[in-house]
């Protein structure tokens, strides 16, 4: 079944993409959820701004779903607030607190129309028909659904279903709207499609949006504002760039990113007019230089370089590189060519720790690499980042 995209006219035309005048913020004050001895969120507090763009970034069962569904009143809080712009909403029930939510599997009422569960929410709200009526119209045609409005929900496409679904939770215009992998059911390339259309949607709603994701290339796609949570807490609240360039814990490091990780003790800090310059002892490496906010002397800590601001150099006729700061030889072990980008697996000479190295594959086409060989590594202590936990 082809797909009907949205449009730019269908979505410029309609009066219902005037921003939400009411748009509001979420703030979580100092909030805990516990199962019995399970503790799902901890101490979590964080403010995601009035009309922004939201993602909870993190690994299965680091309690992204539970802390959106406190938000959306779903799950009772044991301890801490959450606000929704200045109020409080801990007691308020979910119907009362302008919020929708759109479910991971859709959720959808199987034995009613496209139209009638793009209505439901108006009908519970008891507004007549005549009130109905050009409302679901409207929603329908910008998410380019109008010509499925008397089909069930199982004569439709996953991505159809999954506009569906957002019509649903759209049409009331709630303050937040709080979305659960919403994209997780569709393949690779309607997934990159409908990612972007959202994305839209939600700059010309100017609506909250809250989406809970384990992907961080959506994460990084979609969101004004990543908060990446690992056992129940938040290690790091940033925009996409700032996670992506600047991880503060090895956590963020490993999950968010091909990075190289190298653990060691810190040897020296340096203030300069950059910010600190930190000397990381790597056993086995020597001393890595690396920028980072903060660091104390003799602490264990860590540093990455990302597999792409690493330079690789041809080794064939000096056995080992010349002594320099950040640079080691290493030889190839893999590569792996998956289009546009090549992925070249390195393992340290010296320690066998296994590296990455990700280039364009055009580049590569210039100066060709081959497995065996060895080659000397190095990077800038500007693109090492330290990582102090
Ligand atoms: N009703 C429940 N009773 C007991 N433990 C629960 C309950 N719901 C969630 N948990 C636990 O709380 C933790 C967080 O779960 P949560 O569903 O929020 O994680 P998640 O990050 O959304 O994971 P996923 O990506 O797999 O959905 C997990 O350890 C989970 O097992």
């Amino acid at each position: 079944m082809p797909e009907t995209q949205f449009t730019s006219a269908q979505v410029a035309d309609s009066a219902l993409t005037q921003p939400v005048a009411n748009a509001k913020g979420v703030t979580l004050q100092s909030v805990t959820k516990r199962y019995g001895a399970v503790v799902a969120v901890e101490n979590l507090t964080l403010h995601i701004p009035a009309g922004s763009y939201c993602c909870l970034l993190g690994p299965s069962g680091c309690g992204k779903t539970t802390t959106m569904r406190m938000i959306a009143g779903h799950e009772e809080i044991t301890q801490g607030d959450i606000y929704i712009g200045e109020t409080r909403i801990n007691e308020l029930p979910p119907a009362k607190r302008n919020t929708a939510m759109m479910f991971q599997n859709y959720a959808l009422f199987p034995h009613k129309t496209v139209w009638q569960n793009v209505e439901f929410g108006l009908k519970m709200r008891g507004l007549s028909q005549a009130d109905r009526q050009p409302r679901v119209e409207e929603m329908l045609a910008i998410v380019g659904l109008s010509q499925f409005a008397h089909r069930k929900p199982h004569m439709l496409s996953g991505g159809q279903q999954q506009r569906v679904a957002l019509a649903r939770a759209l049409i009331t215009r709630p303050q937040v709207l709080l979305l659960d992998e919403p994209l997780s059911a569709l393949d690779e390339s309607l997934r990159v499609k409908t990612r972007g259309e959202l994305r839209k949607l939600q700059r010309q709603f100017g609506m909250t949006f809250i989406q809970v994701t384990h992907n961080q290339d959506e994460a990084y796609a979609l969101a004004d504002q990543i908060v990446v949570m690992d056992h129940g807490r938040i290690d790091q609240v940033g925009t996409p760039q700032e996670i992506f360039a600047k991880p503060i814990s090895q956590f963020v490091a490993r999950f968010t990113g091909d990075n190289n990780i190298f653990m060691g003790e810190v040897s020296s800090v340096v203030h300069d007019t950059q910010g600190h310059l930190i000397q990381l002892a790597v056993e086995g490496l020597g001393t890595l230089l690396c920028r980072g906010d903060f660091a104390q002397a003799g602490t264990q800590a860590a540093c990455c370089v990302r597999a792409d601001r690493l330079k690789l150099r041809s080794l064939s006729r000096v056995a080992e590189p010349e002594p320099a700061v950040n640079r080691l030889s290493a030889r190839i072990t893999a590569i792996e060519f998956t289009g546009y980008i090549t992925r070249v697996t390195l393992m340290s000479e010296k320690t066998g720790a296994e590296m990455l190295y990700k280039s364009r594959t055009t580049d590569l086409m210039q100066t060709p690499l081959a497995e065996g060989q060895v080659v000397a590594v190095e990077w800038s202590a500007a693109d090492c980042v330290f990582l102090a936990h």
